[in-house]
């Protein structure tokens, strides 16, 4: 074991407590209670989120509370018998609700899409890389370096049914079988010279948080045969209470309003497709801006040739992407220009043997967050009419057989 999860958080002042009991109530005072899963990664993305309060808001105060959540608790029970994101979730909602936390830091892929009546997603901070990568055994690192170099029969350690089933179509001669716990625990798993796996596959976004990054032997992406990420991934969620003005406020000042038209138009592309059990959907969001084409909303943008397309803010940590949103991620608007950008969402629906797929690219001029939550309901739509719908019946049929879910 890397005891990773045991490792000391190194962190700025943070206060680590408890969950009080009771305190004074939040609109009466200028201590903000930011809830927080216990895991590392948790804590580390929300040292991030609190950092940025810290400096916008250098008055107020910001005190972390971190709990073990039934997710977190049952970490060897297999995940179908919950067959509920929520796991993740409800424990820290419930404490939101109940005014002993304003709000709430979660990875945005773990956060289910529908939200209780009184409970909002406030915020998104900027992207991280969204795209998952293929860590390979350190033992075997010498002989392979991507997922067509392993030798037949490999296994592959991933427990999310996106995941395989997407590699299924193009990888028929590997194996997969189930990795779970956290981050640590996985590479751990891997690090084993007596685990069966070959390989695992980890979001890019959860290593680089955690300075981890040196793991990752390849990028998946869509040149590598079609890997889609999950909804959300990459990206933080900050949950907060509909009525409360004051972290509404708050919030303005480290949002990213880019990651966040993207993930609305992702979470109702799955809300739509997912009728309440968790099916692989992959999808790909990216910003492109159409230069040259000015219009009145489209005042400081210099001319150039039409037909170039500029890519603003990409699956990768793009070229321009510091162009799209401000160093300090602190800048909530789009800039110059954005308001006539493009949102362009590749998305698909596959079956878990990888046989059959529908898949569908879409692109919209996105003026709103209405908008682009409505641009995820059409591209549901275009899914459906390519097949989408035999697909997902097939999945909720086979859900009980299965016995697992895509947590990722
Ligand atoms: N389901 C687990 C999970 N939830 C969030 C992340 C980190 C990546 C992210 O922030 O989207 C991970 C780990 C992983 O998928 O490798």
């Amino acid at each position: 074991m890397s005891g990773l999860q045991d490792a000391p958080l190194v962190t700025d002042t943070t206060m680590e407590t408890s969950v009080p009991a009771s305190h004074t109530a939040p609109s009466a005072s200028t201590t903000f209670h930011v809830g927080t899963r216990k895991s590392l990664l948790a804590r580390v993305q929300t040292d991030e989120v609190v950092k940025a309060l810290r400096q916008a808001w250098p008055t107020h105060t910001f005190e972390i509370h971190s709990m073990a959540t039934a997710g977190d608790n049952n970490q060897t029970t297999a995940l179908y018998k919950f067959n509920d994101k929520a796991l993740w979730t409800q424990e820290l909602e419930a404490l939101l609700q109940e005014n002993k936390l304003d709000l709430i830091v979660h990875s945005l892929k773990d956060m289910p899409t529908q939200l209780p009546i009184d409970l909002e997603l406030g915020c998104v901070t900027k992207r991280e890389d969204p795209r998952d990568a293929l860590v390979i055994k350190p033992s075997l690192l010498g002989q392979y370096k991507s997922l067509a170099d392993l030798p037949e029969g490999s296994v592959v350690g991933t427990s999310s049914l996106r995941r395989v089933a997407q590699l299924k179509r193009f990888h028929k001669h590997l194996k997969f079988a189930d990795v779970r716990g956290n981050i640590g625990t996985r590479l751990s798993k891997l690090d084993d010279p007596n685990s069966e796996y070959s390989a695992i596959i980890l979001a890019v976004a959860g290593l680089a948080r955690l300075g981890m990054s040196n793991r990752i032997t390849t990028y998946l992406s869509k040149a590598d045969g079609g890997m889609l990420h999950a909804v959300g991934q990459g990206a933080l969620g900050i949950e907060t209470r509909k009525d409360d003005e004051r972290v509404r406020n708050l919030l303005t000042k480290i949002g990213c309003e880019r990651t966040m038209r993207a993930a609305l138009a992702e979470r109702s592309l799955m809300r739509t497709l997912e009728g309440g059990c968790s099916v692989p959907i992959g999808v790909e969001t990216e910003w492109i801006k159409r230069e040259g084409m000015l219009d009145a909303e489209d005042a400081g943008v210099g001319v150039k040739p039409a037909q170039d397309y500029h890519k603003l803010s990409g699956v990768a940590e793009s070229e321009d992407t510091a162009a799209a949103t401000s160093e300090d991620g602190v800048s909530s608007s789009l800039h110059s220009g954005g308001l006539t950008d493009e949102l362009v969402m590749r998305a698909l629906v596959v079956s878990l043997d990888g046989s059959e797929v529908a898949e569908t690219e879409a692109r919209r001029r996105m003026t709103s967050r209405e908008e682009a939550d409505e641009f995820g309901w059409e591209v549901a739509k275009q899914l459906v009419a390519k097949g989408a719908g035999n697909i997902l019946k097939g999945i909720t049929l086979n859900r009980d057989i299965i016995g697992k879910q895509d947590d990722a």
